[in-house]
């Protein structure tokens, strides 16, 4: 029986829950975050979107014609969703031109080794990143303002549809594949689950 998202899900619920329900998510649903707390955040993601574009790239490189319209749109997504961080770290005045933050760097650095990886990888990787913002914001919404726009943007009904979409594009490539590309699936989803925990927790570390 071939791997598929769901299954991932279901094998991995402690690790899912971890990457998606934290603090930092509840705090902004309270409206108690601090400032300097999610500005981190916002000055780090704003770097991990941008590595996250070229890995999108190398995502398309590898896919089949029959994926090329959803993954297009993801790159259209994503071209809105740079400019609109630049937009919002003006309004806060923020410095966009700063270090990278040993977590962004590591979850960066793993994302480029997806790179090197098969294709049903790649795709199931795409999926699961997509998916921990998806869920980590839809599930603490709605939120007051300011922070109701970044709920939105990621917990929005049309992106749980484009997530949804990934996941059966996922599916399908992991579909034909051996054991090893799969374990290899299941350890990036894994090692993605991690990250997405320690990236929350990074914006209470530095500033
Ligand atoms: C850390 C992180 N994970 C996932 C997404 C969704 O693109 C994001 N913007 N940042």
């Amino acid at each position: 029986m071939p791997l598929t998202c769901q299954q991932l899900l279901t094998q991995y619920p402690n690790q899912w829950q971890a990457a998606t329900v934290h603090p930092f998510l509840t705090q902004c649903q309270q409206g108690s975050i601090q400032a300097a707390q999610f500005n981190t955040w916002l000055v780090q993601d704003y770097h991990f979107v941008i590595e996250f574009t070229r890995f999108a790239a190398n995502l398309i490189q590898a896919a089949p014609t029959a994926h090329l319209d959803i993954l297009l749109g993801g790159i259209i997504a994503l071209k809105d969703e740079l400019t609109w961080f630049q937009a919002k770290a003006t309004e806060r005045q923020l410095n966009l031109n700063q270090a990278l933050q040993p977590t962004c760097k590591t979850y960066c650095q793993f994302m480029a080794g997806l790179t090197q990886q098969p294709y049903p990888v790649k795709a199931t990787a795409f999926w699961a990143i997509e998916l921990a913002y998806n869920q980590g914001w839809q599930g603490h919404s709605p939120m007051p303002a300011p922070y109701a726009e970044f709920a939105d943007r990621w917990g929005n009904a049309a992106f749980t549809t484009y997530v949804e979409l990934l996941a059966q594009q996922a599916d399908s490539a992991l579909q034909d594949t051996d054991e090893t590309t799969q374990a290899q699936a299941e350890t990036a989803f894994l090692t993605i689950a991690r990250l997405e925990k320690d990236f929350w927790q990074m914006a209470y570390e530095g500033s």
